[in-house]
């Protein structure tokens, strides 16, 4: 049942002409609740305003509690929820208004007089306990507590029934006004206010006091709830003369206060957003703005011309918040809860007696002990140290006074005194607390075992959070399959369906796209090597090195890690058919050349020639390997080895190394099943001295290693002013001495970039001006390196620098063993070149998260250097995942 809308009451009070003031009739109230006000901009007009209630510069205190919040104070024992606010310019009079003075009090103690008066009138008991907490600088501060000048302020959340409150605010119990009054009078020393040109004892803060008021009818439970805030007043900064300090405070104020305008505006038209989390002022009245509570908004007004532009603004506000409209609920109090905080400090005290305790919790919840809330809640206070419960009488602080009820709602008319009617529904909570307890446990274990899975992490995401993750992957996996791109476009699919693994047609799609992807690797393959030699693995044998089955497309795991022993396999496959063309055109033309003009270096065999001479090697050692043939006698000149079960899997093809998926971080490379899977691969090298490609290889990673150790030293510190992009081609490690004038150190980074490097039968047809191509600079760096070895070898450098034949007579003699730190250096570095390249869009991309984040991301590598950012989400990670333990293990 919808309840009808109420309007937001506005009442409107100009407040007298202060002693320091002259006075004039620029404001006036007239009858009919009508206030006139001199046009700004034309003092010959007058503009006209009408509200609920207007009151002049005669009218008392007791006048106005008694005709407009009298009986809005009513509402609550209803079980509704009443706000009244003060709005207006600093010096208007809003603190007068709200709190008063001793000889005139003001809203606040007339108020709770009420509420006592109303106790002792009714025969019922009540429970009425008040929390009052001041908003300063946008940080949320106990006002009951002392003023801590460390602390940063207090979380505002949303409870189950999705009512906005501050977490770990103190509550406490009163049971007379007398120790009300003392209590708020304490409370009202810690405000912050501060004296300005326009008021000597301005408020600095928005300040907000609850009374809650509970009570029980049979079996049922009621709350009602009061807030009265005061807020701090908008101000002209040209006109208070504020120093840096209050400029900060005011520029605070005034920015809420704006916010709020946005509020209302967007409540009155329709706006499909309402920006209450743009500030904590507005998120906290949110439930009086267009929510579940009755709201009454008081305007202040200072008299006189020297106001009047202020005045005409704060009363256009005024008008428009006229137009918002609450609708009113009722609430019943269904259960009692325990906070996160709440629990949290329980699980702590608990720890600190012991494990006693919250074995008892868990023990209990997997028992099948708790399966409602009030059984749960019983076991946790038996659960708790004598100490604890104790401590929990109404009227003290501490984790009882945290407490906060669950609500449950009913329609009501604010007018009327609501009367329970229908039995409210109790929400079951039994299966939501066992799949939490499930969770626990399983991080527990994990935990203990030191090792934290994704998957348990991504668990604790919000749905929202999830669905939202899983969206920009998907985004981004959709792009790269238009564009072709199918490998990386599965692995973020892949990555898409960790978050939303109840899409099933996602799950289709993904084994669709697998399948896509395996024909195209092994057209590619056959396209480069031929049909004999191309053989996929099947991924339970592949696990042994070197098997090789029939099919692979029988496989649907997927996971591969591609190593190839000769020619690169896909997906540099294409670009090495395009090269290995361009290089029997080369030679073509040279033989066509007159003789005089033919290279004296040994020519390249033709592509095929090398792949023939290498195949008896790797016959070899598959055979040696395995002993497990094809049953087609040809060689396999790629073989997969299967990975699945770790952490984080990359794939490591002869040219680049690129990553595998990982839900807590795309770029962690590791696990120590992949070193030792490398290890296994490095040591089963053909000898280098026997496969020239393979020597190749070998070059070709010591490069690498080399490029990553000097890319990891440049990322350790921070970009420099001036270097605030760094790009690939300034990671291409430049050889000592070289002799490529184009590549020495001391280039700039785009002429570093413009790097050039002899073809392989170059000659008088040497090509330059081509991009050093890779992602990490290395097979430009590759290339320089053959190009410096044929140059030392015999001064053929133009013509032999990228024979392989002259390659492979060179490291003959020095293969060495490539240590597995080597690799996993490439990874991190490549990992932290990605990092620090990227702009705030590809963050964005890369990670699948929200803006304001990437941008954090990117202001820390600025500022931290990539390798810090690295460590330092780790260090959170495990911080966080702690903590998100601590705080399940209290939850039942
Ligand atoms: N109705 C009133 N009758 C008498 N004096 C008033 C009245 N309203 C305000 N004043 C006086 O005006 C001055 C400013 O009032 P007050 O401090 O309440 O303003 P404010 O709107 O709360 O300002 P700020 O936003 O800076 O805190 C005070 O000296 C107060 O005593």
């Amino acid at each position: 049942m919808a309840s009808a809308g109420h309007k937001i009451k506005v009442v409107c009070r100009v407040r007298p002409f202060l002693k320091t003031e002259r006075a004039d009739d620029a404001v006036a109230v007239e009858p009919n609740n009508v206030l006139r006000v001199s046009n700004p901009r034309d003092n010959t007009k007058d503009v006209k305003f009408n509200f609920d209630s207007c009151y002049g510069p005669d009218a008392d205190q007791a006048t106005i509690y008694q005709r407009d919040v009298r009986p809005l104070v009513e509402t609550i024992f209803s079980g509704m929820s009443a706000t009244v606010f003060c709005y207006g310019v600093t010096g208007a009079g809003k603190t007068h208004t709200i709190q008063g003075t001793e000889s005139e009090p003001g809203i606040i103690p007339r108020a709770v007089e009420q509420i006592f008066m109303h106790q002792q009138r009714d025969a019922l008991e009540y429970d009425i306990r008040v929390s009052y907490y001041e908003i300063y600088k946008e940080a949320v501060f106990d006002l009951l507590k002392p003023h801590d000048p460390g602390f940063a302020g207090l979380p505002i959340r949303e409870d189950a029934s999705r009512k906005i409150f501050v977490a770990g605010l103190s509550e406490k119990q009163v049971t007379s006004y007398a120790q009300f009054e003392g209590l708020y009078q304490k409370a009202s020393g810690n405000r912050r206010t501060a004296s300005t040109k326009l008021n000597n004892h301005s408020s600095r803060s928005h300040a907000i006091l609850t009374v809650q008021v509970q009570w029980g009818e049979g079996a049922r439970t009621w709350c009602g709830r009061l807030h009265l805030i005061d807020l701090a007043g908008s101000e002209d900064n040209r006109r208070t003369e504020n120093g840096k300090d209050r400029m900060a405070e005011s520029s605070a104020i005034n920015r809420s206060l704006f916010v709020l305008g946005q509020v209302v505006e967007a409540l009155n038209t329709g706006s499909l957003r309402v920006p209450y989390r743009d500030s904590k002022m507005t998120r906290i009245l949110q439930d009086s703005l267009g929510g579940e509570s009755l709201g009454m908004m008081v305007v202040n007004v200072a008299p006189g011309e020297a106001f009047l532009q202020d005045t005409n603004n704060t009363l256009n506000f005024a008008t428009k918040s006229r137009l918002v409209v609450n609708k009113p609920v009722a609430h019943e109090v269904v259960e009692p809860r325990w906070t996160a905080a709440d629990r949290l400090q329980h699980h702590r005290g608990a720890a600190a007696a012991g494990r006693r305790a919250k074995s008892a919790v868990v023990a209990a919840v997997c028992g099948g002990v708790l399966a409602g809330a009030k059984r749960r809640r019983s076991a946790e206070e038996a659960a708790m140290p004598a100490s604890e419960s104790d401590a929990s009488p109404a009227g003290s602080e501490g984790p009882a006074a945290a407490r906060r009820p669950v609500l449950a709602v009913r329609p009501a008319s604010a007018g009327s005194s609501y009367k329970p009617g229908d039995q409210i529904k109790k929400p079951h909570s039994g299966a939501a607390s066992n799949e939490i307890m499930e969770r626990v446990m399983r991080i527990e274990q994990q935990l203990s075992g030191a090792r934290l899975d994704s998957s348990a992490v991504i668990d604790f995401f919000t749905p929202a959070t999830k669905l939202k993750t899983s969206r920009g992957w998907l985004r981004h996996a959709r792009e790269l399959e238009q564009k072709g791109e199918l490998d990386k476009a599965l692995a973020h699919y892949e990555e898409a369906q960790k978050y939303a693994p109840e899409l099933g047609r996602l799950e289709a799609h993904i084994a669709k796209l697998r399948a896509r992807v395996r024909r195209a690797k092994r057209r590619s393959s056959i396209a480069s090597h031929g049909e004999a030699n191309v053989r996929v693995a099947d991924s339970a044998r592949a696990a042994g090195l070197g098997d090789e089955d029939a099919d692979g497309d029988a496989d649907s795991s997927g996971r591969f890690l591609w190593l190839a022993d000769a020619q690169p396999e896909s997906p540099g496959a294409e670009k090495a058919k395009r090269r290995q063309a361009r290089v029997a055109r080369q030679q073509q033309s040279a033989s066509a050349a007159p003789a005089s003009l033919a290279p004296s270096a040994p020519v390249l065999p033709a592509p095929s020639a090398l792949a023939a001479a290498a195949a008896p090697k790797r016959m070899r050692l598959l055979a040696g390997t395995n002993g497990i043939g094809n049953g087609k006698g040809a060689a396999a000149p790629t073989r997969k080895l299967s990975r699945s079960g770790g952490v984080t899997e990359g794939s490591v093809h002869d040219r680049r190394v690129s990553f595998g998926t990982s839900a807590l971080n795309p770029f962690v490379v590791g696990g120590a099943e992949f070193d030792a899977d490398l290890q296994r691969r490095l040591d089963r090298r053909p000898l280098a001295s026997a496969d020239p490609a393979a020597a190749a290889r070998v070059q070709r990673l010591e490069a690498k290693s080399a490029a990553a150790a000097r890319l990891t030293r440049i990322l350790a510190v921070p970009p420099t002013p001036g270097d605030d992009c760094r790009r690939d081609a300034d990671f291409v490690l430049l050889s000592d001495g070289s002799a490529d004038g184009s590549g020495s150190d001391d280039g700039s980074a785009a002429r570093r970039k413009r790097m050039t490097w002899q073809a392989a039968n170059g000659g008088a047809g040497a090509r330059r001006g081509a991009r050093v191509p890779g992602a990490l600079g290395v097979r430009g760096l590759v290339e320089q390196k053959r190009q410096q070895k044929a140059g030392a070898g015999g001064g053929e450098k133009e013509n032999s620098a990228k024979q392989p034949r002259d390659m492979a007579g060179h490291v003959a003699d020095g293969e060495e063993p490539l240590a597995l730190g080597q690799f996993n250096a490439i990874c991190q570095a490549s990992a932290l070149q990605m990092i620090n390249s990227c702009d705030v869009k590809k963050i964005m991309k890369l990670q699948g998260i929200g803006k304001r984040r990437a941008e954090q991301i990117h202001a820390c590598v600025r500022a931290d250097g990539p390798i810090a950012h690295v460590a330092d989400l780790r260090a959170r990670l495990h911080f966080k995942n702690k903590l998100i333990l601590a705080i399940l293990s209290t939850f039942a």
